[in-house]
Parts: C-alpha cells; sequence; structure tokens
C-alpha cells in the first residue's frame, strides 16, 4: 500500500516536470516597467534603470508595439497646447497634460495642475489614498515602476499621486493620473489607455484594483445593485484588460492581474449582489490565461480577505448581521500586506494570489480547473484536497447556524418591535 501510493508519488512528480517548461513563467522585472493601477501599471522600456536585468529593448523590433491614434477620440478632445508630440522627452520634469476623451469624464493628469472646479472632492481625501490599489502602486513604484492610477475622483488621485511619489528609488520614475469610470464606455477607457501609452509607454502589467461591495439580503437589495456591481466588478475589469492585451501579446511581455475577493471563491451570506461579480472574474481569468499564455503573458488572480480600506469602512455600514459574523472567522489584513503579495505574485507570474492560512486553504480547495503555476502548488492542491474538504465542511456547518441564531434572533425581537 505504502508502495503504491510512493510510486504514485513519483509519478506524479516525473509527469509534472516534464510540462514544467510550460508552467514556470520567467519573473517580471519592475524596474522601470509601466503599471497601470485601477488600478494599471506601465513600463518605459527606455527609462529603465541600468540595474534591470532584463531590458526590453532586447526585443525585436518587430514585436515592438505600433503607435496608434486613438480610434474613437478625435485629436480635437484633448485640451489644446496640452498634449506633447510623440513620445515624452524628460519625463522626469513632465509638461502638465490634460486628456479629455469623448463625452467628457475622462482625464489625464500628470497632476501638475490644481484640480478644476468640477472635480472638487465630496467628502473626505482619504477615501481614495488607502486602498489595496493605492498600496499596489506603491509597492511597484518602490521596485523602480512607472506607474498610471486610474480611478475616477480627481482629487483622490492627486493625493494618492502625492503620496506614490513619496517613495520614488530614481528621478526618471513618474506616477500619471487618469480619470476615467473603467466600467461605463469601453471606448472611453481605450482611448484614456491609448493616450497613456503614448506617454509612458506600453503597459507591462494592469492591476484591475477598482471595484465595490454592496451587502445586504437578497430581497433587500435593489436590482440595480446587481447590474452596478457586475458592471463596476466585471465589466470594469474587462475593459482595461482587453485594452491593453493586444499590444501585450505583440511584444510577449504582460501581467494582467485581477483583485476578486475570498468571496469569489465560496459564496456567503449577504453576498448575493458581490460575490457572482467576483466568481465572473475567475471565469475570466482562466479563460484568458489559457489564450494568453503562449505569447507570455500571464494572468493573476487575487482573493483577498476583508482588508482595511475605505472600500470596507463603506462595505460596513451596509453589513447585515449574519454577514460580519460569518466574515470574523477571518481577521482583517492591511492594504500594504494584502498589495505585497499580490505584487509578488504577478511578478512570477502565478495564476493564484491568497493570503494567510484560510486563504491557502481556500485556494487549494476550489483550484478546479484553474492553471497551476509551480509543481509544488500541484503536488499540494492534490495531498491536501481531502483534508481541506473536511474542515470546510465544519466551517460550513458553523456558518449555517450563525444565520439559524439570527433568524431566530430577529423572530423573538419582531414581536417586540410591533408592540412598541
Ligand atoms: N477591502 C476589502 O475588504 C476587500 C476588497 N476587495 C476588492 O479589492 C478591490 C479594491 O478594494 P478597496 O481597496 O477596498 O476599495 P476602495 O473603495 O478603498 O478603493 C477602490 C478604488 O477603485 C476606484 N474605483 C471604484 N469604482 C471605479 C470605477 N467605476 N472606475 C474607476 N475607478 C473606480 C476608487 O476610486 P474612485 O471612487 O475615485 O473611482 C478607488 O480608488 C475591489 O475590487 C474590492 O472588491 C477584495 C477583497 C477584500
Ligand atoms: C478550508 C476552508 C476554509 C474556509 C475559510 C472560510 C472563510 C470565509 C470568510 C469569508 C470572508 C469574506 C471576505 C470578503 C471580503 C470582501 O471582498 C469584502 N470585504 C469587500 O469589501
Amino acid at each position: 500500500m505504502l508502495l503504491l501510493a510512493a510510486a504514485f508519488l513519483v509519478a506524479f512528480v516525473l509527469l509534472l516536470y516534464m510540462v514544467s517548461p510550460l508552467i514556470s513563467p520567467k519573473p517580471l522585472a519592475l524596474p522601470g516597467a509601466h503599471v497601470v493601477v485601477s488600478g494599471l501599471l506601465l513600463l518605459r522600456p527606455d527609462l529603465r534603470p541600468a540595474t534591470d536585468a532584463r531590458p526590453l529593448t532586447a526585443l525585436p523590433q518587430a514585436l515592438a508595439p505600433r503607435k496608434r491614434r486613438p480610434r474613437g477620440g478625435s485629436p480635437a478632445a484633448l485640451l489644446p497646447g496640452t498634449v506633447p508630440s510623440g513620445r515624452a522627452s524628460g519625463l522626469g520634469d513632465p509638461p502638465p497634460l490634460h486628456l479629455a476623451p469623448p463625452e467628457a469624464g475622462g482625464r489625464c493628469d500628470w497632476g501638475q495642475r490644481q484640480p478644476a472646479g468640477s472635480w472638487s472632492a465630496r467628502g473626505s481625501v482619504t477615501g481614495g489614498s488607502s486602498g489595496i490599489g493605492k498600496c499596489v502602486a506603491i509597492e511597484c513604484y518602490k521596485q523602480g515602476a512607472f506607474i498610471t492610477l486610474v480611478a475616477r475622483n480627481e482629487d483622490k488621485l492627486l493625493q494618492a499621486k502625492k503620496e506614490i511619489e513619496k517613495y520614488a528609488i530614481n528621478d526618471k520614475q513618474v506616477v500619471l493620473c487618469i480619470s476615467v469610470d473603467v466600467s461605463q464606455d469601453y471606448n472611453q477607457v481605450e482611448n484614456v489607455i491609448k493616450q497613456a501609452q503614448e506617454k509612458l509607454g506600453p503597459v507591462d502589467m494592469l492591476v484591475n484594483c477598482a471595484g465595490m461591495s454592496v451587502p445586504g439580503k437578497f430581497e433587500e437589495l435593489e436590482v440595480s445593485t446587481f447590474e452596478k456591481l457586475m458592471s463596476i466588478n466585471y465589466l470594469g475589469s474587462v475593459y482595461p484588460s482587453r485594452a491593453v492585451i493586444t499590444t501585450m501579446k505583440e511584444r510577449r511581455v504582460g501581467r494582467i492581474v485581477f483583485v476578486s475577493s475570498q468571496a469569489g471563491q465560496l459564496g456567503l451570506f449577504g453576498f448575493t449582489a458581490y460575490s457572482p461579480s467576483k466568481f465572473a472574474i475567475r471565469g475570466l481569468a482562466e479563460a484568458l490565461q489559457m489564450e494568453v499564455k503562449p505569447y507570455n503573458v500571464y494572468v493573476t488572480v487575487a482573493y483577498p480577505p476583508d482588508t482595511d480600506t475605505p472600500g470596507f469602512a463603506e462595505e460596513n455600514k451596509m453589513k447585515p448581521l449574519e454577514t460580519r459574523l460569518i466574515s470574523e472567522t477571518t481577521s482583517v489584513c492591511k492594504p500594504e500586506q494584502v498589495a505585497k503579495q499580490i505584487v509578488k505574485d504577478a511578478i512570477q507570474g502565478n495564476f493564484n494570489s491568497s493570503i494567510g492560512s484560510d486563504g491557502y486553504m481556500l485556494s487549494a480547495l476550489t483550484c478546479g480547473m484553474a492553471p497551476v503555476t509551480s509543481i509544488t502548488e500541484g503536488l499540494q492542491q492534490v495531498v491536501t484536497m481531502g483534508l481541506f474538504r473536511t474542515i470546510a465542511l465544519f466551517y460550513l456547518g458553523s456558518f449555517d447556524s450563525i444565520v439559524r441564531r439570527c433568524m431566530m434572533r430577529s423572530a423573538k425581537s419582531e414581536p417586540e418591535d410591533k408592540t412598541a
């Protein structure tokens, strides 16, 4: 019996070794890379520091991205006199740039100018300056990347830009801000990304962080909430990815990161609108990875647990008691910690990015037909799955009992409410 198990293991390892060239991507060099964080990251090969071990200039000229004029947006849509022609020279001291895509709502900004009145902040600027996306941008900037930040609120963008710039490791690095809604109009997203690529060069890494959560009981959530979350969390990841993928395939370089959630690995009470939008990302990522792997483009899906961000604070205002109690099974992470893990996994080209022991177990348990990026990962999944399913049954039992207790509690308090 033992012998049989050992033989099986040896055969399995041998088999995995045979396919290993196919499953082990080369790490991406971040210094000088252009990263877009919606976050997105973009790279300028000519501005890579000398320390860069794998210069992109080594690519054959035929693979270099072609420069194209934006299709939908007429050049007249750009504010006159603000866009330098051709590739920007001396990015260390870039001229102010305002790119307004058609139908307004899209802007591209080096951050030099004062925010226009129409973009004045509503509420506190801390909102945009502490999410997972901002921390991912900081993590990449610390490693020498060029950053394009994408979000809607211009004041929050400029605030985040200032903060990120504190972490520069050389004076050539640039943070470009683009104000656009990534979930509304594909042409608009494509235009601003093209314009960003004209300034900073082709995108090496795109991090799709834009997203939100609206928890609530199924029957209490507005029908429009289901549409909104699908639009921001799912289409908001499709559009920027669709806009960068052709160039990545042409250059045979690229990383696309999707930020799903632990709630994209299991369905939970209160997340009937949120969970499906995060599950959808996994389907997109698997299908896309199979398409782009031969082009040396790697996809990463991150499944963070609850993370201490402005978005999480907003979510907590609406959380049903059940959702809160179930979520408390795992502890709340720091966005810096989540960002570090995401960037590390993206650089290595890992398909899966998770945090903590629950995250590890969930990922192994729900690996399904997801691509495997290392032999160890494949082996661990095979060996641990039965054990983790057993543990999961206990978790599910405890979640059910939380839901039942909450129901009994509200049934008890309801008659009192009526008499009150
Ligand atoms: N925090 C958590 O507990 C967890 C979060 N996640 C996921 O991580 C991602 C980031 O979350 P978190 O940092 O908490 O969120 P935050 O709300 O703190 O930040 C979200 C960022 O996305 C931008 N954004 C939102 N909608 C759009 C849009 N339509 N177009 C462009 N930009 C947009 C926001 O800027 P602006 O509003 O100005 O557009 C903001 O910069 C989300 O996808 C979330 O679902 C996953 C697991 C756990
Ligand atoms: C072996 C099996 C182990 C199972 C462990 C299960 C743990 C479940 C906890 C789920 C927490 C949900 C986090 C959602 C975070 C999120 O996306 C929002 N905060 C976004 O704002």
